[in-house]
C-alpha cells in the first residue's frame, strides 16, 4: 500500500520502512526465500491431508520444531511490513495475499492490463476450505479485497478498503480460481471498484467496494 516517498501517518510508521538495499539484493533475497515459502505451503497441505501412523506424526513434529528453531536464530522483532528502496522497488514479504515469504498466502500474482483490468489466477487447496470441498467465504473476500485494492491504487496512490460488499452467487469449489477487478468510478478520495471471483465455470462471487485515499496520504 505504500509508495516511495509517501509519508504514512504515525500509526503506519512502524511498517512503512525505507531500506537502503539495492534492488538486485532485494531480488536475490526474494528468489532465495520464495521456494522456502512454497515448501512450507506444501507442508501445510501435507499436515492437513496426511494419514501416516501416530509415531510418524510425532517424529515429523519434532523435526519441524527443530527447523523452526533454526529459522528463529535470527529474525525480525515484528511483522515484515512494507519496505521500499531509493530505486522505487517495494516489497511486502509478509503480505497475507501476495507475500513472497508468506506460506499462508496463496501464491497470487496480480496482473494489470493496459485497459485497467486487474486480475489474478491461483489454485486454492485444502488449506483454504470452508464448506466441504469449497473455498472459505472469508478467503474469497481476502483475495477480492487485495485485488480490488490493487485496482484502486492504480500503482500510484495509497488506498485503504473503506467498505466491501460481497454477493456469494454460488459456492466456489477448491481448485483453480480467478479474480478480476476494475475501477468503476471515482469521487474525490473515494474509488469505487467492482470485482468478481470465479471458477472455470464462471462467476461465484460478485463484489463492489469503496476504497479511500486516506487524508494522511493526500
Ligand atoms: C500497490 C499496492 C496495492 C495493495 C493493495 C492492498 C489491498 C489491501 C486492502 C486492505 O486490506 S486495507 C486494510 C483494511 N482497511 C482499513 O484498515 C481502513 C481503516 N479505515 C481508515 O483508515 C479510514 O477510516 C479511511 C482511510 C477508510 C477513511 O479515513 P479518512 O479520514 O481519510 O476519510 P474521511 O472521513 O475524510 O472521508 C473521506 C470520504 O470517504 C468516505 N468514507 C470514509 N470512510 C468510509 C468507509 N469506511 N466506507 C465508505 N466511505 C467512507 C467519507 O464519507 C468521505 O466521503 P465524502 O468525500 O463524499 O464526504
Amino acid at each position: 500500500m505504500s509508495a516511495p516517498g509517501q509519508a504514512p501517518s504515525a500509526g503506519y510508521a512502524a511498517v512503512f520502512v525505507h531500506e537502503d538495499v539495492p534492488t538486485a539484493e532485494v531480488d536475490r533475497l526474494e528468489a532465495l526465500h520464495r521456494p522456502l515459502a512454497d515448501s512450507v505451503r506444501d507442508l501445510v497441505d501435507a499436515t492437513i491431508r496426511t494419514t501416516v501412523e501416530d509415531e510418524e506424526v510425532r517424529a515429523v513434529r519434532a523435526e519441524v520444531d527443530a527447523l523452526v528453531a533454526r529459522l528463529r536464530a535470527r529474525q525480525l522483532d515484528g511483522p515484515a511490513g512494507v519496505r521500499y528502496n531509493a530505486e522505487g522497488r517495494t516489497w511486502s514479504w509478509g503480505n497475507a495475499v501476495v507475500g513472497e515469504r508468506n506460506a499462508v498466502a496463496p501464491p497470487l500474482e496480480v496482473v494489470r492490463d493496459p485497459d485497467g483490468l486487474v486480475h489474478a489466477d491461483t489454485v486454492l487447496g485444502a488449506a483454504y476450505e470452508g464448506p466441504p470441498g469449497m473455498v472459505h467465504g472469508g478467503v474469497g473476500a481476502l483475495l477480492l479485497d487485495h485485488v480490488m485494492g490493487v485496482a484502486a491504487s492504480a500503482h500510484q496512490r495509497v488506498t485503504l478498503t473503506g467498505t466491501l460488499t460481497m454477493r456469494y452467487v454460488r459456492s466456489t469449489p477448491l481448485g483453480p480460481v480467478r479474480v478480476e477487478a476494475r475501477i468503476e468510478r471515482e469521487e474525490g478520495r473515494k474509488v469505487f471498484v467492482v470485482a468478481t471471483l470465479g471458477d472455470p465455470d464462471g462467476v461465484t462471487v460478485e463484489a463492489d467496494g469503496v476504497f479511500i485515499v486516506p487524508r494522511w496520504a493526500v
